[in-house]
């Protein structure tokens, strides 16, 4: 079976196309700067040169037919006919009480998806996008949808509630719902293979450290807190999101900036984090080349970023009074040597002792960094949640089939 896999943002379309009886990769891609001038498409057919093609883009369903038409292309495509591909499975943010895994795309969950987007303004909508693109251009085949937040379901209400009179729960679904569900699922499942262990007897604190960051407690296999809350800007400093503040903040601010509620998101969201403090970039490659050089500002982000993730580490082992595992994964996570070794340094009251030499290893495939004496398995997992999307369409189509 062929399954191709959509991740839809705001302005972009990222793609994976899988054959699933070996799992492998035919083609993956993305289309950027949908809606604005000189979109750009990058295709990438395994075994084949990589092409990059520059056009006006101006909605996601177009985006979709040019992605299609790469699939087959004569050169650069990977299939005869897209009649091959047997069902597409989506990313949705998103999926608030309603999903607590993965469905069959149906009139009712569209709805359903389209009711959240007062929830996740800045990611559902987009999403729908791309759902509605795809269905237009392959209305034949099943379409599947894999929710950010289904994994946190689990998360009992002392973890997922705010100390907020309720009322607001009731009337208005505010509580923590959590994300990146798939990429800690994913990561702690292959954790536990990597060490061979039960997963259902390990405590394992999963750190998806990327653009966006959030930490996960998963005990017995299931998420029992997460640091991402009600939208993903709670919890760790990213890379130009907040985390946590005092609440009081938002209020004062808007008085004495006079801003709009539109103006207060956008700043928290995309004008704090790591960009905020450095005052140059949200990327670590150079928070950390200004620190290693000495800078003030660079040197300050990487202190708060990593005081930030170490004081979460240590609540985590907190919740589940103790700790067996822990994972780090995503662009940081995974590419961070210097990230790892600061976070870790600080952790020995935990009895985490890493080999600096093994930290410094660069590889695609899951790795033990600590030492034989410490006493929490420190792993980087790199993480795969279009593989996990591939695999739940999988499933969801087969049992739909009987
Ligand atoms: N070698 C590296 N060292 C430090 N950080 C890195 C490295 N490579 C990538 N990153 C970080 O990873 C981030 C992207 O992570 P990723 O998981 O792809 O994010 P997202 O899916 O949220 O876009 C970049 O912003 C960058 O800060
Ligand atoms: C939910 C979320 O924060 O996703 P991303 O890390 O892709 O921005
Ligand atoms: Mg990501």
């Amino acid at each position: 079976m062929k399954i191709l896999v959509i991740n839809a943002g705001s302005s972009s379309l990222k793609y994976q196309l899988y054959d699933m009886t070996d799992e492998s990769v035919l083609a993956k891609g993305l289309v950027e700067r949908i809606g604005l001038d000189s979109s750009i498409l990058t295709h990438k057919p395994t075994g084949k040169e990589e092409v990059t093609e520059v056009s006006d883009i101006l909605e996601h369903t177009t985006a979709m037919r040019k992605v299609l038409d790469k699939l087959v292309d004569k050169t650069h495509g990977v299939l005869d006919s897209i009649d091959e591909i047997d069902a597409v499975g989506h990313r949705v943010v998103h999926g608030g009480e309603a999903f607590k895994s993965s469905a069959l795309i149906t009139g009712e969950v569209k709805a359903e998806i389209r009711r959240l987007f007062d929830l996740a303004p800045l990611h559902n909508p987009p999403s729908m996008m791309g759902i509605t693109a795809a269905e237009a251009n392959l209305p034949n085949v099943p379409h599947t949808v894999v929710f950010d937040t289904a994994f946190h379901q689990t998360m009992p209400e002392k973890a997922y509630l705010y100390a907020i009179p309720k009322v607001l729960y009731k009337k208005h679904k505010v509580r923590r719902y959590g994300f990146h569900g798939t990429s800690h699922a994913y990561v702690s499942k292959t954790a536990a293979e990597f060490l061979n262990r039960p997963i259902e007897d390990l405590k394992i604190i999963t750190c998806h450290i990327g653009n966006g960051a959030s930490l996960t407690a998963v005990k017995d296999g299931i998420s029992v807190d997460t640091s991402m809350g009600m939208t993903p800007l709670e919890g760790l400093i990213m890379g130009t999101r907040s985390g946590d503040l005092d609440p009081a903040i938002v209020p004062y601010v808007m008085n004495k900036e006079e801003l709009t509620i539109n103006e207060v998101n956008s700043m928290l969201n995309k004008h704090s984090g790591l960009l905020a403090i450095s005052g140059s970039s949200s990327d670590m490659r150079d928070i950390t080349d200004g620190w290693e050089a000495g800078k003030p500002n660079e040197t300050l982000a990487f202190e708060m970023y990593e005081y930030r993730l170490r004081k979460y580490i240590g609540a985590y082992a907190a919740a589940m009074n103790g700790v067996d595992v822990i994972v780090f994964t995503a662009g940081v996570g995974e590419n961070s040597a210097i990230v790892r070794d600061k976070v870790c340094e600080n952790l020995t009251y935990l009895g985490v002792e890493i080999d600096k030499e093994l930290n410094k290893v660069r590889s695609g495939d899951p790795r033990r960094i600590s030492t034989p004496n410490s006493k929490v398995e420190v792993l980087v997992v790199p993480t795969n949640e279009e593989l996990m999307i591939a695999r739940d369409t999988l499933r969801i189509v087969q049992e739909s089939k009987g």
